[in-house]
């Protein structure tokens, strides 16, 4: 009996569960950390007088490495070159010497020092700044190529199963992290001594924890490739540079990245400004400012499962991307019009936000197999995220400089 659920790994309910789990783990402490920063604004300015641009700057740091040196598009090539497991042992190391880089800028740099350097034209900029942006961009490598690992793994596990059921877990485990960084940063950095770096350590850790949990996936991983050739099934189609071309001649390719780089640019720069955004707009008390954009990652926890089973058994994906497409405008109409500025209005507004953020990425990830053979999954996937990253580096820039030249209140 024992031998028979040995041998049917790619049978068993409870293995691809448990695989979804230990990978879902490594991509919550990934976001836990790629957040870590935003509810520590106040105290950057406040301790070592960052100001707006350099908080944008910072955080476009995310995708220099992904988009000028085509970082994510490699990452994608290595994963279908060199299989799900590799790639995934890489991208956390990366991401461990990423955010160890931004632990040393702000844990031990002298936050006056400043440095000259040429980059179309002369710059000063505050070597903390620089040191902490290039941590995160490499960071950015790690973490962008272990969420298109994931991506792999589950269509691996779960194609022709409950496929979007599986991938909405995932992202709610990757919003918990979200959530747990928009909760943790500051109550941690306080219990410190006002310690911005202490919250990074602790996510460092929570990273070496995610690395064990893939440790275990790799271990079932493994079983299940031995069990296939054993039984012939080896995955012997393999990606060849050229079907890049293959991918960019698919229509319906392009109007899912071109929608998943308006989307996530419109939502994930709010996650970072948002804290600042109920306290000088909606007027909450600065305590509390954490808990409204905490809503958001908590509602879509609950939706993105429930709208991926919903995908799985009814299909109509474009629909419900065209739904959230549409709720994500009356959101920010919501945001922008001075005169709602109600703080009732800011926790509804954030709500459907949430549903928004369910709704696209339950009906998006699911859709990629579909289109897309899946020896060329992890390139397709990592094309998707290199457009998307154009919008993730662009717009908090675009927000922190906005800021600073007509925000009406001082930084
Ligand atoms: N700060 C999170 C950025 C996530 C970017 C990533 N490329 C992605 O889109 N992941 C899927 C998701 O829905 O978060």
């Amino acid at each position: 009996m024992v031998e028979k659920i040995q041998r049917k790994m790619s049978e068993s309910r409870s293995a691809r569960w448990i695989v979804l789990l230990m990978v879902s783990l490594t991509m919550m402490c990934g976001y836990f950390l790629t957040d870590v920063l935003a509810p520590l604004k106040g105290l950057l300015i406040e301790l070592f007088h960052w100001d707006n641009t350099d908080f944008g700057l910072f955080n476009s740091g995310y995708g220099w490495f992904n988009i000028f040196l085509l970082m994510l598009i490699f990452g994608g090539m290595v994963l279908d070159k060199l299989g799900a497991r590799f790639t995934g042992v890489l991208s956390v190391g990366v991401m461990l010497v990423g955010i160890g880089i931004k632990y040393y800028a702000i844990g031990f740099m002298d936050p006056s020092r400043t440095v000259d350097f040429w980059f179309f034209g002369a710059q000063t900029l505050k070597a903390q700044v620089l040191a902490a942006s290039l941590g995160y961009a490499l960071f950015a490598v790690g973490y962008e190529t272990i969420g298109i690992t994931a991506n792999k793994i589950v269509v691996r596990w779960f194609k022709g199963r409950e496929l979007a059921f599986a991938l909405g877990m995932n992202v709610a485990f990757a919003r918990m992290g979200t959530f747990l960084a928009l909760a943790l940063p500051l109550p941690i950095a306080k219990a410190f001594g006002n310690s911005v770096s202490t919250p990074i350590l602790f996510g460092m850790i929570l990273l070496l924890l995610g690395f064990l949990t893939f440790l275990v996936y790799i271990v079932m991983d493994r079983r299940l490739d031995s069990e296939r050739a054993q039984e012939g099934l080896a995955d012997d189609e393999r990606f060849r540079f050229r079907d890049i071309f293959s991918i960019f001649r698919i229509r319906a390719f392009w109007y899912i990245a071109l929608l998943c780089l308006l989307f996530y640019a419109a939502v994930h720069p709010f996650v970072k400004f948002a804290v600042d955004l109920v306290v000088q707009k909606f007027g909450v008390a600065g305590e509390y400012s954490g808990l409204i954009p905490s809503l958001l990652p908590v509602g879509t926890l609950v939706l993105t499962p429930l709208f991926g089973s919903i995908y799985d058994r009814r299909g109509k994906g474009a629909s419900m991307m065209i739904w959230g497409a549409l709720m994500l405008v009356f959101v920010y109409a919501g945001f922008a019009i001075p005169w709602v500025d109600h703080w009732a209005a800011a926790v509804v507004l954030v709500i459907i936000l949430g549903v928004a953020f369910s709704l696209v990425p339950s009906a998006m990830w699911p859709s990629v197999p579909k289109i897309i053979p899946e020896h060329e999954l992890g390139t397709a996937y990592a094309l998707i995220f290199w457009v998307q990253n154009w919008g993730l580096a662009g717009v908090p820039l675009l927000i922190g400089w906005a800021l600073d030249k007509w925000g009406t209140l001082p930084p």
